[in-house]
């Protein structure tokens, strides 16, 4: 199979070229550049040395099977209709097809959604929630980093009604690389190092993201409060949330809930009571750890929940969604657990 990735020298473009080139069914790759065409990938990540990953590409696409796109928001979307037009399936790393509705998607990146017309054929990636759409698609809209560890601990609570939903809290934290390895002001060294901050405050446009598919577990419109940080450390992300439980509810039922939702599943953990996400848990894997308790003195159910964002948050996912896409075996090239420490 004939795989490619548009964005190949980005964070998320380098964990799918580590992926993918160990992955069994892909015998060519693809990388595609548009500033940097005729390099060597090697040159760009010397890493890499002796490897014979390939010359990046210019971004005249030759036909492949699975195309990944990870690239900023809004350039994927343009060029879509074209490769779908030629067979090629389109999972998109991005934002341009996670949100049903196009002004939604206007309101929150402040771009015209360059090709609206797609977003009804396009489904949202998240395997362990959707995976029988997902199978076989050729538009798949891989889930943001806040949102895959957000929605893997909601979204079974709210489908069964154990969570009241006026009263969402998600406070959450990521390394620097889900910002992208380009520079910019509030991500470089002397801005993050030693120093923890919230940004986005109300107004993150993964809140919307959030949003839509939370109701749609609890089917009825809701709203959440969403803040996310930046903590001093390069990859993993750490979200706790807050929540009501609905009358009646005990600790036991929200446990148990999750465990029909995953006990099959390869890349969910439910960590014995007692025992809290690390981000370590999940670095450099693509694999997820939740835990919770219910507070008895507040009420609240309060809730942790770890991945890696370039790999359950980007590339891994992506990888995964792939797979079922093509019918292949859902962990193929996934095996590895995290590194530790
Ligand atoms: N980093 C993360 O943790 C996550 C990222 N994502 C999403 O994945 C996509 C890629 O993210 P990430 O790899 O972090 O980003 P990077 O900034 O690291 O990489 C993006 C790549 O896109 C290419 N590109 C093409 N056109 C442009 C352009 N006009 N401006 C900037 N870059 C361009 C660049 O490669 P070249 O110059 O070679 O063409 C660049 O390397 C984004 O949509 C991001 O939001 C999603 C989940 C998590
Ligand atoms: C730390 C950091 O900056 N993280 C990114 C989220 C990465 C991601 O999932 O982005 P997309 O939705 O664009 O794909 C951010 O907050 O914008």
């Amino acid at each position: 199979m004939k795989v490619g990735i548009l964005g190949a020298t980005g964070y998320a473009g380098q964990e799918l070229v580590r992926l993918l080139h160990r992955h069994e069914e892909v015998k060519e790759l693809y990388l595609g550049s548009s500033s940097v065409a005729g390099e060597d990938y090697e040159t760009v990540y010397p890493h890499w040395l002796g490897q014979n990953i390939g010359i990046l590409q210019d971004e005249n696409i030759p036909d492949m099977d699975v195309l990944f796109c990870a690239l900023p928001h809004g350039l994927t979307a343009e060029r879509t209709s074209t490769f779908l037009a030629r067979g090629i399936k389109v999972i998109d790393l991005g934002a341009d097809f996670r949100l049903n509705s196009a002004e939604i998607y206007e309101e929150w990146y402040k771009i015209k959604h360059p090709a609206s017309e797609l977003l009804k054929d396009a489904v949202y990636g998240l395997p362990e929630l959707y995976r029988e759409k997902i199978q076989g698609q050729s538009l798949i809209a891989n889930p943001g980093c806040y949102p895959t560890a957000t929605l893997l601990a909601l979204v079974p609570l709210l489908r069964k009604q154990l969570l009241q939903t006026g009263y969402l809290i998600i406070d959450a934290k990521s390394g620097v690389s889900g910002a992208g390895r380009g520079v910019s002001l509030g991500t470089h060294y002397g801005e993050v190092n030693e120093n923890f901050k919230a940004y986005g405050v109300a107004s993150h446009r993964h809140t919307p993201e959030i949003e839509q598919e939370l109701s749609r577990a609890a089917g009825l419109p809701l709203t959440v409060n969403f803040t996310p940080h930046l903590v001093p450390m390069t990859r993993g992300m750490l979200v706790t949330i807050y929540a009501k439980v609905s009358e009646g509810v005990q600790e036991e039922d929200l446990r148990s809930c999750w465990l029909d939702q995953y006990k099959e599943e390869e890349f969910i953990h439910l960590l014995p009571p007692g025992t809290w996400p690390q981000t370590k848990f999940s670095s450099g894997s693509n694999h997820a750890f939740l835990q919770l308790t219910l507070d008895k003195r507040t009420g609240n159910v309060v809730i942790v929940a770890t991945i890696d964002n370039l790999l359950k948050g980007a590339a891994g996912q992506a990888v995964q969604n792939m797979n079922l896409a093509m019918g292949w075996p859902e962990a193929q090239g996934l095996k590895a657990t995290a590194l530790w420490p």
